[in-house]
């Protein structure tokens, strides 16, 4: 890991625990605060996480302005059963509806800022089970805290849940398989960050308002990509929000998120001129394991030799097979 890396990592990772609602009551003075729900299709889920944060964070203490749920062309009662909850339901379609219609997680994300007011937007998936609003709280305390922090990650244990049982680290597989090697490959400095995909995040409008926000899932790669590049690391804060449970989706969509995910990537290579001239990847590649007094860094490296065709080899071109053995 780049010492720049580990760094960041020690000054900036806090836990939700650090954050008491009490503290951040006294820390908000003026600042209004949005919560944000993207959702297609979570009558199941959305009312639980709506119903928390409008009892914990908006009666009991003042500390949201607004919940927002972004119907994203759900077919079932998601807009019924937030609102019944106590969310502010728009449709994705009818915000903005001059700019045209894209598709995805990314659009219900970027109309969201056009529909809040708040001065700090916090996401929020709405497809969580056993959800808590120290997620929110956590998630608020270091920019509630500090001005130089423009955009915070949640980060959490994530098990992968089937009807055979629970995996415990098992979930976050385009996380593990795909975003975390890419990242660690051309964006070594923000290989501290633990859940790059995570759908819960949250920033300040000034900032979120000047970053274009890719489609589907690419999102919350290119907004942290961007992030990096306009505001630079120390603007990025990583709160620990414990364990995260939520709907698993098949292997041949994560292959499609997968997809989104590569093509983010290539994208901001080029923007941001990684390209040209080609830079010399980084190999290693930070992993993360829970350990009763945090987390444990595991760092490996990940680069290819490269051998040449068999044929060029004299012996196996002479037929001298018996090398082999
Ligand atoms: O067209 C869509 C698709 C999804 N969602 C909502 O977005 C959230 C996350 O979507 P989901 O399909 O559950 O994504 P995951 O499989 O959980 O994917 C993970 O990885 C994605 C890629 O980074 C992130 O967008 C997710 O937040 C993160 O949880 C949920 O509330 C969805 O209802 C929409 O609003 N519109
Ligand atoms: O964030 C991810 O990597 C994907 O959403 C997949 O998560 P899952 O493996 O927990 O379903």
């Amino acid at each position: 890991m780049l010492p720049e890396a580990a760094s960041w990592m020690h000054r900036r990772t806090s836990c939700s625990a650090d954050w008491p609602v009490e503290a951040l009551l006294t820390a908000k003075e003026t600042t209004r605060i949005s919560v944000v729900l993207p959702a297609r299709n979570e009558e199941e889920t959305v009312g639980a996480i709506v119903g928390a944060i409008r009892r914990d964070l908006v009666e009991r203490a003042p500390l949201v302005d607004e919940i927002l749920v972004v119907d994203s062309r759900s077919t079932d009662r998601t807009a019924q059963v937030a609102a019944a909850a106590g969310a502010e339901v728009v449709a994705q379609d009818a915000v903005l509806p001059g700019e045209g219609r894209m598709s995805g997680k990314g659009e219900a994300l970027w109309k969201s800022l056009a529909a809040t007011t708040g001065d700090i937007v916090v996401f929020v998936d709405a497809d969580l089970r056993g959800f808590s609003t120290t997620y929110v709280t956590g998630l608020l305390g270091p920019l509630l805290a500090d001005p130089e922090v423009g955009f915070v990650k949640g980060c959490y244990d994530r098990p992968l849940i089937t009807a055979s049982g629970t995996a415990e680290g098992g979930g976050g597989r385009v996380t593990e398989l795909v975003a975390r090697p890419l990242i660690n490959l051309h964006w070594p400095a923000l290989a501290g960050v633990m859940q790059p995909l995570g759908g819960e995040y949250a920033g300040r409008r000034a900032l979120l308002e000047r970053l274009p926000f890719v489609t589907g899932y690419g999102v919350e790669l290119g907004m942290l990509l961007d992030v990096l590049q306009t505001a630079g690391l120390d603007a990025i804060a990583q709160v620990d929000l414990g364990r995260r449970v939520h709907s698993h989706q098949t292997t041949e969509a994560l292959g499609a998120m997968s997809g989104q995910i590569l093509l983010t990537a290539w994208s901001r290579l080029q923007r941001h001129g990684r390209m040209l001239p080609l830079e010399e990847p980084a190999t290693a590649l930070t992993q993360f394991r829970r350990s009763p007094g945090g987390h444990d860094l595991r760092v490996s490296d990940v680069g290819v030799g490269e051998r040449r065709p068999m044929i060029e080899v004299p012996e196996y071109a002479a037929g001298r097979r018996s090398l082999l053995s």
